[in-house]
């Protein structure tokens, strides 16, 4: 497959709902103990996941048709403690191996680990044009879990510096400080398509859709929700509900609406 063909695995219409399961190369993962369950119970609503290698190499009968993106880097926070970064541990060939279509990295600028950090997100992305897959660089300012870095500044700067180095797509915090269209600030200065990560499960569904409302009116091209999805009451009803936002234009409002409409 080419790079675009690759990249068009994960969007309709230029936009994308992916479920990262990746978290247990990172954190603890209650609600995702069995990670292809969690694939059979959402695949009707989203486009491609994020997995590690240990999943991608027993893919699932319901990931075929969906985009694929291996884990390249591994950071355990129970060791390292939140703020320490992320060590590169696979890279292009391994996503070759697995029929991945796209590769993700975590960036840190600002993070204490930048210089390492921003040599293997490099290394990443010039070897990734020799196998044409492309690259979604996940910038988060400092480090995961460091959210009271996730401001639109920082933000901003984390998105650009992605795209600057070559990502193909940008997946960043929703800033922590964004008012509704404030988010336009970071995908106008993005030259690539923008997608948002939902962080630690807020159990509250309206102020869940309601960020993803406000990112997609703000020019983002889809969403990368982990936790929020997976740890959810019902991970298919909230993933339908997203995905209605994203794809179908439903206001946050309709979304949790549709919520208490049974699944088919
Ligand atoms: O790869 C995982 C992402 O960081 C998104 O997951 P999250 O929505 O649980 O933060």
């Amino acid at each position: 497959m080419t790079r675009q063909e690759n990249l068009e695995a994960f969007f309709r219409n230029g936009r994308t709902v992916i479920l990262p399961i990746d978290h247990g190369c990172a954190i603890p993962v209650p609600g995702l103990e069995n990670p292809f369950d969690m694939i059979d119970s959402v695949s009707p609503y989203v486009d491609g996941y994020v997995i590690n290698l240990g999943v991608a190499m027993r893919a699932s009968d319901s990931m075929a048709g969906k985009g694929i993106c291996l884990r390249t880097d591994v950071y355990n926070v129970r060791t390292e403690g939140e703020g320490a970064g992320s060590i590169n541990v696979y890279g292009i060939e391994e996503a070759e191996m697995v029929g991945a279509n796209a590769v993700m990295n975590m960036l840190y600028p600002g993070g204490f680990n930048e210089r390492i950090n921003f040599q293997e997100v490099a290394d990443l992305i010039r070897t990734s044009f020799d196998l044409d897959i492309p690259t979604i660089i996940e910038a988060l300012p400092v480090g995961l879990g460091q959210s009271q870095h996730y401001t639109l500044e920082k933000v901003q700067f984390a998105a650009r510096l992605a795209a600057e180095l070559g990502s193909d797509v940008v997946k960043v915090p929703y800033p922590i400080d964004a008012k509704p269209g404030d988010f336009r600030r970071v995908t106008d200065s993005c030259f690539t398509p923008v997608i948002v990560l939902g962080g630690a499960a807020m159990n509250d569904d309206a102020s869940l859709l309601k960020m993803v409302e406000d990112a997609m009116d703000a020019g983002a091209a889809g969403i990368a929700i982990g936790r929020n999805v997976w740890q959810h009451r019902s991970p298919a009803a909230i993933a339908r509900s997203l995905a209605a936002i994203v794809h179908e234009e439903a206001s946050a409002l309709e979304a949790l609406a549709l919520l208490k409409e049974p699944l088919r």
